[in-house]
C-alpha cells in the first residue's frame, strides 16, 4: 500500500541515504546545491546519486537565488524531476525559470506570521507546488534546514491552496504526526530532523519519520 502522506527527505549526500529513502517509502528526495549547506552536493555527486534513485522517488534540486547559467549547467548535468526555489525569487522569476528550464517548480515560502502565509497566494499561479517552511532567522547562515518550526496555528485559516503544498520546518519523527494532524498537510519535508549530525542522514530516523507521518 502506498503511503498516504507523501514525504520528502531533503539533503541526501550518500548512496546509503538514497537506499534509506527508497526503503522507507518516501516520495521525494532533495539534492542541495547551496554551497554553504552541510548537505551540499556537487552536480557530479547528484548525477551519480540519481542513477541509484528508483523511478518512484522524485529527485528535487534545491537552489537559492540561482542565475540562469547555474540552472543551465545543473539541468544539463543532473536528471531532476523538480526544481525547489529556496531563495527570494519573485513570482515573475519563478515563472521565468519554469518556462526556461521545463521542470515543475516547488517554491518555498518562509513563514513567521500571517502576512507570510498570505504571500503564498502570489505563487499559486506560477509554481507547481508550494513548500511552507519556517522563515529563517535574520542572522542564519542557511535559508532553510535549521530545524526550526513555525506556529502551525498560522495555517489554520489558510491551508486550502489551489496547488499541492508541503509542510516543513523543525519536523522530526517525534512531532510529524502531530504536525500532520494539526495542519492537514498531505505532504511533509524534513532535512535536519532525520540526521545524526549536520548533513549526515540516519536511516532509522528516515524510516521512523515516514512511518510516523502516516495517519492510521
Ligand atoms: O538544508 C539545508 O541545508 C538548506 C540550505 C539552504 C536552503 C535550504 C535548505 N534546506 C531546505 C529544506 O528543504 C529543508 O528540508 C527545510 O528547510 C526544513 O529543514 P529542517 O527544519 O531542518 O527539517
Amino acid at each position: 500500500m502506498s503511503n498516504q502522506i507523501a514525504v520528502k527527505i531533503c539533503g541526501v549526500t550518500r548512496p546509503a541515504d538514497v537506499d534509506a529513502v527508497a526503503a522507507a517509502g518516501a516520495r521525494y528526495l532533495g539534492f542541495n546545491f547551496f554551497p554553504k549547506s552541510p548537505r551540499f552536493v556537487s552536480f557530479e555527486m547528484a548525477r551519480d546519486l540519481s542513477v541509484d534513485t528508483p523511478v518512484g522517488v522524485a529527485k528535487v534540486g534545491l537552489v537559492v537565488n540561482a542565475d540562469d547559467a547555474m540552472l543551465q549547467d545543473l539541468t544539463d548535468k543532473v536528471p531532476l524531476d523538480f526544481l525547489q526555489l529556496h531563495g527570494s525569487e519573485t513570482p515573475e522569476r519563478v515563472a521565468e525559470i519554469r518556462a526556461r528550464f521545463g521542470l515543475p517548480i516547488i517554491k518555498v515560502v518562509g513563514v513567521a506570521n500571517a502576512a507570510d502565509v498570505n504571500r503564498i497566494d502570489s505563487y499559486e499561479a506560477v509554481a507547481d507546488q508550494i513548500l511552507v517552511d519556517a522563515k529563517a532567522p535574520k542572522d542564519a547562515i542557511l535559508p532553510g534546514g535549521n530545524g526550526l518550526a513555525f506556529d502551525w496555528g498560522l495555517l489554520a485559516a489558510r491551508k486550502y491552496w489551489r496547488k499541492p503544498w508541503m509542510l516543513a520546518g523543525g519536523l522530526t519523527p517525534d512531532n510529524v504526526r502531530q504536525a500532520v494532524l494539526r495542519t492537514g498537510a498531505r505532504q511533509v519535508d524534513v532535512a535536519s530532523g532525520v540526521e545524526s549530525a549536520p548533513g549526515v542522514k540516519d536511516a532509522d530516523a528516515i524510516h521512523d519519520f515516514v512511518k510516523q507521518a502516516q495517519i492510521p
